[in-house]
């Protein structure tokens, strides 16, 4: 079976003629001799360009392929523009498989001896089909005997043997890549194909789905920007999962908005709002904003509300991450690229012995020409894929969670300046941004610390007797161990306690500096000023 689809892969490759995309020289002696032999797998399509070919060629060769180009398509990084433009028209257009089947694998899944045990008015013809799942319409019967508009997702059945076969193929065929391409080593096929092989076996769970959606519906509560349908989480198993039917407008869709007087502007800086409350207020985003997975609700247009569904892929950033991207950000639209290049180096995202002027005059040469163009026309997503590239030249390992993130930025940007043209990004981002930086440092900064600690101390500090105690039973060398996390904890509590009493210094400098402001004496409140600037200090150092 392996060797049979090897050889179909193959063969679809040569007939498409996809040999051409390595250059000549690259290609050993025996390839080459073995390419003129082969005249049954001649390239039957010489009429299209070489990035129409491997389209076609991944769309002939079936859904993983077609998901695998898919992601290939935001790898600007890697591939060139013509190449990832072609891939970035791929359409996952599958046939449907047997609604009858979707209505068993239902019935399996959640052990009911007939669907409408569960379900009224299953509707067998699907309402959509993709490559990995198909979705049916039907009405769930409620424990309180209410009845809720439903639709149910099912993942194709024997679909998942068939990406874990190709992906092992996939993996070989990289492995011969990365042996034999001389550019190899930048390209990492093997390392692109290990990230594929995480998303799509991810989107295969949608259990996994299904947790996403509860917590970004959460994240999103009571909010006017962005709905998240109801997951039945009750109803909901690896292959299977029901949520409430929502009946909104395709983004895409821009007359049908129009015509419903929806305000555009107000929408386009929403979906903008949306995606930096996600990723500065949640450190959780959603990673998978295709057009298709975002409506706009019918109700009340002058002040629209999106929904989001399919949960498969979301980002999460760490709070570094974040600290990373912020400061960028903000140092790079002041075009203070010695800044950009100072924060890699003390964040370690490049090694030490980086020399900072090199790094930040590659910056400006890549980022300067972006900054010809008017603030409101810049793309964030191009300037984030611009430092990507620079850094990586500087030996930075770009983080899975930020290309995930780089790429999620480039379809807000297309969707939000489609629906609006005028939008400006830098105008609607930068409060955002500007106000997370702001959070981050000074005495609220401290004070949140002091607060999120609080109860760690208050859990640890009972355990401290008991460590000293194991302490003198152990042997030396577990004796070691403990002691060092003895001190570890003792030094956590010192530094949190030198932090709250130079907050309360600082504090109290403040109030008395503005006392003896306001009774005149310029002089006195000038010195506690200082004096409130030196504990901040302090405290920041602490
Ligand atoms: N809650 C819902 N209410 C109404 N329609 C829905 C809902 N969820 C999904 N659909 C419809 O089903 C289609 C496919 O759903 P979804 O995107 O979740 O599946 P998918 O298999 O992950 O597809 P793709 O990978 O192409 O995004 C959607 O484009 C939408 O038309």
């Amino acid at each position: 079976m392996r060797i049979s689809r090897f050889y179909q892969i193959q063969k679809t490759m040569l007939q498409y003629g996809l040999d051409e995309l390595l250059p000549k020289h690259w290609q050993p002696w025996y390839a080459r001799l073995f390419r003129r032999c082969a005249f049954w797998l001649r390239n039957r399509y010489p009429e299209h360009a070489v990035g129409a070919r491997l389209r076609l060629a991944l769309q002939s060769l079936g859904p993983v392929w077609i998901k695998f180009g898919q992601m290939l398509s935001t790898r600007r990084d890697l591939l060139p523009a013509a190449l990832v433009d072609e891939l970035s028209i791929l359409q996952d257009k599958v046939a449907p498989f047997p609604g009858e089947e979707a209505q068993q694998l239902i019935e399996q899944a959640l052990a009911l001896n007939h669907i409408s045990d569960l379900f009224a008015d299953f509707d067998v013809t699907p309402l959509a089909s993709a490559s990995i799942a198909q979705v049916h319409t039907a009405q769930l019967r409620q424990d309180d005997g209410r009845i809720a508009d439903v639709v149910i997702k099912v993942i194709r059945p024997g679909i998942r043997k068939q990406i874990l076969a190709d992906l092992a193929l996939m993996d070989s065929l990289a492995q011969i890549a990365a042996r034999f391409l001389p550019d190899g080593k930048r390209l990492r096929p093997r390392e692109v194909v290990a990230e594929y092989r995480k998303t799509i076996l991810d989107e295969l769970d949608l259990q996994r789905e299904a947790a996403n959606a509860i917590q970004l519906k959460r994240n999103f509560e009571g909010s006017d920007s962005l709905y998240i349908p109801l997951v039945y989480a009750d109803h909901c198993r690896n292959n299977v999962m029901v949520m409430e039917r929502i009946y909104g407008i395709p983004v895409s869709d821009i007359p049908a908005l129009q015509a419903q007087g929806t305000d555009m502007e107000l929408l386009a800086k929403r979906g903008v709002e949306v995606f930096f409350t996600q990723v500065f207020r949640d450190s959780f985003f959603h990673a998978d904003m295709h057009p298709g997975n975002i409506f706009v609700s019918r109700e009340h247009p002058d002040n629209p509300l999106y929904i989001g569904i399919d949960c498969g892929i979301v980002g999460t950033l760490n709070a570094e991450d974040k600290r990373y991207l912020a400061e960028n950000f903000v140092a790079f639209f002041n075009r203070d690229y010695r800044k950009v290049a100072q924060l890699h180096l003390d964040s370690g995202w490049v090694p030490a012995h980086t020399k900072v002027e090199e790094f930040e005059s590659a910056i400006r040469t890549v980022c300067e020409p972006i900054f010809q163009k008017p603030l409101a026309e810049i793309s964030f997503g191009q300037v984030l894929l611009n430092l990507f590239n620079t850094a990586r030249r500087f030996e930075m390992q770009v983080q899975p969670q930020l290309v995930l993130l780089q790429k999620t930025l480039l379809y807000i940007e297309g969707l939000g300046r489609q629906l609006y043209p005028q939008l400006d990004l830098w105008k609607t981002a930068k409060p955002f941004l500007e106000n997370w930086v702001k959070q981050q440092v000074g005495l609220p900064a401290i004070w949140r610390q002091v607060k999120e600690n609080l109860p760690f101390w208050a859990e640890k500090m009972p355990q401290m007797p008991e460590l000293f105690h194991r302490y003198l039973q152990q042997g030396p060398q577990q004796q070691q161990a403990l002691l060092l996390q003895l001190q570890q904890l003792q030094l956590q509590q010192q530094q949190s306690n030198r932090q709250i009493i130079n907050a309360i210094l600082a504090a109290a400098s403040v109030i008395s500096a503005s006392i003896t402001l306001n009774q005149g004496n310029t002089w006195l409140s000038t010195t506690l000023g200082l004096f409130a600037a030196f504990f901040v200090i302090k405290a920041l150092l602490a």
